[in-house]
């Protein structure tokens, strides 16, 4: 028998990538190049000049940041299969699910989810997964009740059949190969769950359509009259894992229990980042396992193995302590063809992703992460010793009780935490005793006079709170780490449509500058901090997404301006330094498709996301820049909107669910008014030039065009980059852009032009 210690958990190389490094530090060159041509040719140029040298100072600063996130790439690969030979007793997980709102969040979806979750290959009463409902909706906890009714045949059958994917929708798609016989009774019960899920669908789907979707009676009489921001804390024990029938397999299911924390009017509830605080403390009452998963409730567990996958690289040998938290990759089920929306972030995920393991670690990105529970209890990694050892924070010594205070006033929670800091569970047999305890730790006031949310637990004060909460984790010099197994551990659902995409990424750029601007900004952590210095860069170039917009609009102004306003931005087309622009644009596609193509994308998905690259910049990012200037100003407070979720069920009766989903989609919203401005200018700039026919005629020194060929070239670029907003300006209804939209735009496009004519 092989040496049961030395069996190796995971395993990190680092990847080769000399093209990669050559292409980028070559653009990189080229950029400083056309910087510094610009600033000898200043005195010659005007205004225009100076413009283009701004941005691309921005330009090239930012693929500074990307070049260095880039660098050092890294595989991470695990060997699940080694655990149990090295430690009999697995470590107990916590997983966290938060839904808010049944609308926008079809049930049918957490419930997937949720299946998923109790069926993972994993010791059932090792795990409890908690569900955040910040709807706090009947709909949602009668589903959560049918469900675990149907995980109880479901996840038996899992482990019976070893089945791979345990989202029962994803796994009902296809119909398996049966054997020959017919009638196996693998068939047979195949047959049989997949009624029951139907039923369960349909059960679902009906109560969704009624007022309230069963009696309010029972369980359900807490949900009578209950309005969504105003009510007490629910917390229902929906399935408790008996250890006594530990040996019957139909009750092998984990613990299940819903959590609608207690909401009021005046009281700040700071959208998930509160939820996860209150799963944090009802857990920690409850089960207080040393680990947490958290998903959103579109991300099921695409591969049983995964909590073993994770407990590789968080369990186990003393170096591997400084491991805060193992972050998957987001990855997505309903992946559009070739990424219309450009936000299926394959290509980040897969360079700048494996760039960060090898580095300090990723940043959390709120979905799909285990946690040290410890780690979210605020512990810094050189105190881990103390704590797990001699550490004196027991309850009852004056002291050191004014100490715990900042977790909170609830005398069990401070017991548990004290167990949990010192690495043990400490909690009683049964979940039911510690329901009051729980129902305490869930109010709106419970963290008055606490820390939570400011020094430890999911961090206030951004609408990303996952890179809030990373960020400060990693500040105390915890690193992170990047499996990206295949077949992803998680999958969720990416926004589909203008508007959805654009909504969350305009919450992303606001929620990023939240945090640039705040104190907790990474540059400060790094010099106050234990944050690396690199990957402090990466943390710029993700917060700064959104102060991108302005020089990316004002780029792509400029060609339509020198246009009309007859300047130029670019070098003449006979003048040698046109190389260079040249040069830049060609390396800069060439480099990107390249990460494209290596990946096994498309030509098109490449373009799609170039082009989305650009219209996001012009649309959700700068409004992401307004609603941050609005809340520095004191004029309005930023909100959490929830992104709308495709719903599963009615994708799979009409095959795809993509009706037309490649078409760009707009509404009435004021985010698509600079990206039709923008457009518009583009194309009075190009009729202007066409209305002054001829356009090309020799210059009195018989050497040049009268017009920048290089300016028209780009007006022409960005008008494809807008094709979406072209078509969107001839389309009706959903898919076209509302005449509001276009007067709106027409009007900023007039004061353009004048300005362009120096009116
Ligand atoms: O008041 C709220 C608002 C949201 N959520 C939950 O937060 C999750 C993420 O919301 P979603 O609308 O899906 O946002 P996305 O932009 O898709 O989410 C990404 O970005 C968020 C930060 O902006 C992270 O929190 C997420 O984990 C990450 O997947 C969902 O499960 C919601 O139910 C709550 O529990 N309470
Ligand atoms: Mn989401």
């Amino acid at each position: 028998m092989a040496n049961e210690i030395t069996l190796p958990l995971y395993h990190k190389t680092a990847r080769k990538n000399t093209i990669q490094r050559t292409l980028d530090v070559t653009l990189l060159f080229l950029l400083v190049s056309l910087l510094v041509y610009r600033l000898l040719s200043l005195k010659n140029h005007g205004f225009v000049w100076l413009l283009a040298l701004l941005c691309e100072s921005c330009f090239t600063f930012t693929w500074s940041l990307i070049v260095s996130t880039k660098w050092n790439p890294v595989e991470i690969e695990t060997y699940p299969e080694n655990l149990e030979p090295r430690f009999a007793d697995l470590p107990a997980v916590d997983m966290f699910v938060t839904t808010a709102d049944p609308a926008r969040e079809p049930p049918i979806m957490t419930v997937n989810t949720v299946l998923s979750l109790l069926a993972v290959d994993y010791p059932a009463d090792k795990l409890a997964c908690y569900v955040s409902d910040d709807g706090c909706s009947a709909l949602t906890f009668h589903s959560l009740v049918e469900a675990l009714r149907f995980a109880k045949v479901w996840v038996p059958f899992c482990k019976k059949y070893k089945v791979q994917v345990r989202a029962p929708f994803r796994y009902f798609l296809e119909e398996p190969i049966f054997t020959s016989s017919g009638n196996s009774e693998f068939e047979q019960e195949w047959k049989k769950i997949k009624a029951e899920y139907e039923q369960l669908c349909l059960k679902i789907k009906e109560a969704g359509r009624e007022s309230a979707p069963c009696d309010l009676t029972g369980e359900f009489a807490v949900f009578t009259n209950i309005e969504t921001g105003n009510h007490p804390t629910i917390i229902k024990i929906i399935g408790e894992h008996k250890h006594e029938t530990e040996k019957d397999e139909d009750e092998d299911v984990p613990h299940l229990v819903y959590v609608s924390r207690e909401k009021r009017p005046k009281y700040p509830h700071h959208f998930k980042a509160g939820a996860m605080n209150v799963l944090s403390r009802v857990s920690g009452v409850m089960t207080n396992a040393p680990f947490m998963l958290n998903v959103d409730c579109d991300m099921f567990a695409n591969d049983p193995q995964v909590v073993r996958q994770a407990m590789c690289l968080l369990f186990g040998r003393e170096s591997e302590t400084d491991v805060a938290f193992v972050q998957y990759p987001q990855c997505f089920y309903n992946g559009l063809k070739d990424d219309p929306y450009g936000n299926q972030m394959i290509v980040l995920t897969e360079y700048m992703g494996r760039g960060l393991a090898g580095l300090q670690g990723p940043a959390y990105f709120g979905t799909g992460c285990f946690h040290r529970r410890k780690v979210i209890y605020g512990v810094w990694p050189d105190h881990l010793d103390d704590h797990a050892t001699n550490h004196t924070l027991i309850i009852g010594k004056s002291g050191e009780y004014e100490e715990m205070k900042k977790f909170g006033k609830s005398r069990e929670f401070l017991e548990t935490t004290t167990h949990a800091l010192r690495g043990e569970k400490g909690i009683g047999p049964k979940l039911s005793d510690s329901l009051e305890a729980a129902l305490q730790v869930a109010d709106c006031d419970y963290e008055f006079g606490s820390t939570w949310g400011a020094k430890f637990g999911w961090i206030y004060g951004s609408t990303t709170e996952d890179l809030l909460t990373g960020l400060t984790i990693q500040r105390k010099g915890w690193k992170s780490t990047f499996p990206m197994p295949d077949p992803p551990a998680f999958l969720g659902c990416a926004p589909t449509g203008g508007p959805a995409a654009m909504t969350q990424q305009k919450r992303w750029s606001t929620g990023q500058l939240e945090i640039l601007f705040s104190k907790s900004n990474p540059i400060f952590a790094t010099f106050t901090g234990n944050l690396q210095f690199r990957t402090s860069l990466f943390y710029i170039y993700v917060l700064s997404w959104g102060l991108s917009s302005i020089p990316e609009l004002c780029y792509a102004a400029l060609p339509a301006y020198c246009i009309i306003a007859d300047s130029q931005f670019l070098p003449k087309v006979y003048d040698p330094a046109m190389l260079i622009p040249v040069a830049i644009f060609m390396t800069y596609n060439m480099l990107t498709l390249r990460e494209y193509l290596e990946v096994g994308l498309s030509v098109r998905a490449w373009w799609n996301n170039m082009r989305m690259g650009r219209i996001t910049a012009a649309s959700a990012y700068l409004f992401g820049v307004l609603s941050v200037v609005l809340k520095i100003l004191g004029l309005s407070e930023t909100v959490f909107e929830v992104t709308q979720k495709d719903d599963q069920a009615s994708d799979n009766e009409d095959g795809n669910g993509m009706n037309g989903a490649t078409k760009f989609t707009f509404d009435e919203s004021p985010i698509f008014v600079p990206g039709t401005a923008l457009l518009l200018v583009h194309l009075t700039a190009l009729l202007t030039l066409c209305l002054r026919l001829p356009p090309i005629s020799v210059h009195d020194d018989g050497k040049g065009l009268r017009v920048g060929l290089g300016e028209v070239f780009c007006s022409l670029w960005v008008v494809q980059c807008f094709r979406p907003f072209m078509k969107g300006l001839f389309r009706r209804g959903k898919y076209g852009i509302p005449p509001s939209t276009i007067f709106k735009s027409t009007c900023l496009v007039l004061v353009f032009v004048c300005m362009g004519l120096g009116i």
